[in-house]
């Protein structure tokens, strides 16, 4: 399948998971909004703000660039006020970055890859890594374990979202609420 095609052929008034090139630039320039944000980025913004967490002024790091989460995050973030820095696999020393970070969200789909000693202590982390590993002793032969090695960082941050139940189930309501949004717009409701 060729994504760009697809995505060319949704109506941006209508393109609820928000990956239309128009909504992404909408959401990149000043001024202007799209119609809408892309669903998983916008869980974690409704996360951290329902959190009481201060994102003006603040240092953030995102890890991972994906255009479904990363790029978006990280405009998000900067949209919000904070500074904002973006970790991807061709960067070096990354833990020196995230230990910076009073905000770290972790979009990568490498299990555990972000260790207790990379965090700052207090900081807010939101794990969006969805990342199966091998558990003979589950139902289902795996269980599901985040970007982020949660035994380790949870006596570090200040707030961390567990998987499963953090990320997942707010990009599942963001969905609902895009889809809402775009009834009501389509309907002239208020
Ligand atoms: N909870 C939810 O609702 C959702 C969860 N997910 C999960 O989030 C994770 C990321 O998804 P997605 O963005 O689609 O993934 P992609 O594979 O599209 O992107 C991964 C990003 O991580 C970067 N990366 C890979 N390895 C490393 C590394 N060792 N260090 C630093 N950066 C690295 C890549 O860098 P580069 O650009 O250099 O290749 C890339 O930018 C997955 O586990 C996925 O299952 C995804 C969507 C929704
Ligand atoms: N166009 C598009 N839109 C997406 O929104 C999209 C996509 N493509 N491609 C794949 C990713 C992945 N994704 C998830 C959403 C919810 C959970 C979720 O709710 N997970 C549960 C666990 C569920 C289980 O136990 O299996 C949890 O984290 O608690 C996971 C992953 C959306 N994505």
């Amino acid at each position: 399948m060729n994504d760009e095609n697809i995505l060319n052929a949704v109506s941006i008034e209508k393109d609820v998971d928000g990956f239309h090139p128009v909504n992404i630039g909408r959401l990149a320039m000043q001024g202007r909004d799209p119609f809408f944000v892309p669903c998983t980025p916008k869980g974690c913004m409704e996360l951290l703000h329902r959190s009481g967490v201060e994102i003006k002024g603040k240092r953030a790091v995102v890890i991972g660039r994906s255009n479904i989460v990363g790029t978006p995050a990280a405009l998000l973030l900067q949209k919000a006020n904070a500074t904002v820095s973006i970790v991807h696999s061709k960067t070096k020393n990354p833990e020196e970055i995230t230990r910076q970070a009073d905000i770290i969200i972790a979009a990568v789909g490498v299990a555990n890859l972000v260790r207790g000693s990379w965090i700052k202590p207090g900081a807010a982390i939101i794990d969006v890594g969805i990342n199966p590993v091998d558990d003979p002793a589950s139902p289902r032969g795996y269980r599901l374990v985040g970007d982020v090695c949660f035994e380790e960082a949870s006596k570090v941050a200040g707030a961390i979202t567990p998987v499963p139940g953090g990320v997942g189930p707010m990009t599942i309501a963001m969905l609902l609420s895009n889809t809402l949004d775009s009834a009501k717009r389509i309907h002239k409701f208020k």
